[in-house]
């Protein structure tokens, strides 16, 4: 959904700055692993300490950069079947930190090992989540569906609660609920999607194997007149 719906504006937003960084000569790639760095720097320094305000602060600044990488590589004409591979990798590498860093919190002084699953759970299905879509492409489905949380939800969801859960340290009562909350959301909601999408592929499957049936069926039946 915000996929569909936030990425025009925050393509309007980042433009200029993703001009602005291709007139200083960086390039799409670069933004991609400097951008990818950050995110892991700020999840695994800050999360597994509990410093949740600090580390949505510092991942927030890097997570744009992956809707500034492809800006740039098409206001450049450079989109490149490299580009998305590297994108989509370094996408899974984040969320692996980002979920990683809330797994190594409960593991750690947070001292909850259900949350500690949980976080696990919201890591691994949401990389497999990703795997469907990529995995049903390479064998030539179109994968018509999204679902209802994507990476953006994923991020979006979490990162709020994270960050806001982080006012728990500066003495704001009661609000560290957030962060439980919204892994559950995600944990849920990464279910629901992998769920959408398995049902997805599978009925494409079908659908490509009889049109498959049909048109060997039709080239035997014009083979035998
Ligand atoms: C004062 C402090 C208060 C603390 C409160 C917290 C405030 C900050 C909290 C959170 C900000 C989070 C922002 C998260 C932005 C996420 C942007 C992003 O990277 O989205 C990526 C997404 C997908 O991009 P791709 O097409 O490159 O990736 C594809 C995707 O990964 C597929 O995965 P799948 O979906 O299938 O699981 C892969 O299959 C595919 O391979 C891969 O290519 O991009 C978008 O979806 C575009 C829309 C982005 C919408 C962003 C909405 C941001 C909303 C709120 C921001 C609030 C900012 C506040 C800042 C405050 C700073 C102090
Ligand atoms: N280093 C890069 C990064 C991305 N691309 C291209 O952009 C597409 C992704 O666009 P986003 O707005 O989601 O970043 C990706 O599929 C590539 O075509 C690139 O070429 N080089
Ligand atoms: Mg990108
Ligand atoms: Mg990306």
């Amino acid at each position: 959904m915000l996929n569909k719906y936030a990425r025009a504006f925050f393509t309007r937003v980042l433009t200029p700055f993703a001009a602005f960084l291709i007139r200083r000569g960086v390039s799409p790639d670069t933004v991609t692993l400097l951008g990818t760095a950050g995110v892991v720097a700020g999840a695994l320094v800050f999360f597994p300490r509990g410093e949740f305000f600090w580390g949505t602060i510092v991942i927030t600044l890097f997570v744009f950069s992956d809707l500034v990488d492809g800006n740039m590589a098409r206001q450049l004409g450079r989109t490149s079947r490299w580009g998305a591979f590297l994108d989509s990798t370094l996408d899974r590498v984040a969320d692996g930190a980002i979920f990683g860093g809330f797994a190594l919190w409960y593991a750690g002084n947070g001292n909850n090992n259900v949350l500690c699953a949980v976080s696990i759970f919201c890591l691994a299905s949401g990389q497999v989540v990703s795997y469907t879509k990529a995995r049903g492409e390479s064998i030539g489905l179109p994968v018509a569906v999204n679902g209802l949380v994507e990476r953006a939800e994923r991020l979006v969801i979490s990162l709020v609660a994270a960050g806001l859960a982080g006012f728990h340290k500066f003495g704001v009562p009661g609000i560290q609920i957030l962060l439980p909350i919204a892994l559950w959301v995600v944990a849920v909601g990464s279910l629901v999607t992998l769920i959408q999408r398995v049902v997805t592929v599978r009925r494409e499957s079908a659908e490509a194997e009889a049109a498959a049936e049909r048109e060997k069926a039709s080239h035997g039946s014009e083979a035998a007149q």
